[in-house]
């Protein structure tokens, strides 16, 4: 047997933005690499000042330190797959796609991140275009939430029949294959999504989790899956494993700040040992 320092180790690459709360973006997804036991390498678009209440600022990097940052992990790491989070303008939308089509990347996950959870609007207006026509054609999963779907689809989500139809719509941009996640909805819906790759039209449903603090899930799933991938799963095998991590983060997720809270991405080590209770 291989001592553990000569396996393999597979890598992902996140390229999104960072939040300074530590409960979406880079932060989420780093975490969920190490904790699906993927090295996590990344590309940081843009920096976002960020708590569980608000985005106060933006400060957008230039498309060429973008690619630089991608640039130097491939020449040196490589990674086993991508994931995309906040690409918050056209200009580091398309430097993106043009470094998939050079390193010829197959396993590409695509969050099409465009507004957070507390509303804050994350992407220009004319980046939503570009996204459907320059990036979305090259992913081999999209995930969209429910917002993300009703906009790229321009079709309204209120039952489980509009998810299969949006889903199957959608795939008509161009991506391997979609799901559509059900985060946003209400009722039964809340925990279930809709995954659709052209032939196999899929329902993954999770019992609704009841917690306020769902900050990060979207960034948490994309990132777990892009990890499974890495760790050469099959498409649909890499989206159930991921939707097993996030419902369990769901149910460990951190109470802290004043809005919601983020989910707990180290639930693996609180069932490995657990801390001792609180006492006052
Ligand atoms: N309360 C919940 N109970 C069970 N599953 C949930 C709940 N909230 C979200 N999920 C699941 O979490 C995953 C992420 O979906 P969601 O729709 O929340 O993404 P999102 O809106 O992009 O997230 P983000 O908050 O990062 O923007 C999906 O698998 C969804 O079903
Ligand atoms: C940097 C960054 N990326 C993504 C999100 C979306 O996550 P959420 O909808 O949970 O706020 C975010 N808020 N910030």
């Amino acid at each position: 047997m291989l001592p553990l320092t000569y396996r393999p180790v597979p890598v992902a690459l996140t390229i999104a933005g960072s939040d300074s709360g530590g409960g979406a973006g880079i932060q989420a997804d780093l975490r969920t690499f190490a904790f699906n036991q993927v090295h996590g390498t990344s590309a940081i678009t843009c920096v976002t000042a960020q708590n569980t209440m608000a985005v106060t600022r933006v400060d957008v990097l230039s498309p060429e330190a973008v690619i630089a940052q991608i640039e130097a992990v491939a020449e040196d790491i490589g990674f086993d797959a991508v994931k995309t989070g906040m690409l918050p303008n056209a200009e580091i939308i398309l430097a993106v796609a043009q470094t998939v089509q050079k390193n010829n990347l197959q396993t590409l996950v695509v969050d099409p991140v465009m507004v957070s959870r507390a509303g804050a609007r994350l992407i220009d207006e004319d980046a939503i275009s570009t996204l459907k026509t320059h990036l979305i054609p090259h992913a081999l999963i999209l995930t969209p939430n429910r917002y993300e779907a009703e906009i790229l689809s321009d079709q309204s989500i209120e039952t489980l029949q509009d998810m299969k139809a949006v889903a199957i719509a959608i795939h008509q941009l161009g991506s391997q294959s979609v799901l559509i996640k059900g985060g946003g909805c209400t009722g039964d819906l809340q925990g279930t999504d809709v995954w659709f790759d052209g032939q196999q039209l899929e329902v993954l449903k999770a019992d609704p989790v009841p917690t306020p603090n769902t900050h990060g899930t979207g960034c948490t799933l994309s990132a777990a899956i892009a990890a499974q991938l890495a760790l050469s799963q099959p498409p649909l095998n890499a989206v159930k494993a991921a939707k097993d991590y996030i419902t369990q983060a769901l149910h460990h997720a951190l109470q802290i700040g004043q809005g919601p809270g983020p989910v707990g991405h180290w639930f693996p080590l609180i069932q490995a040992a657990p801390l001792p209770p609180v006492t006052e």
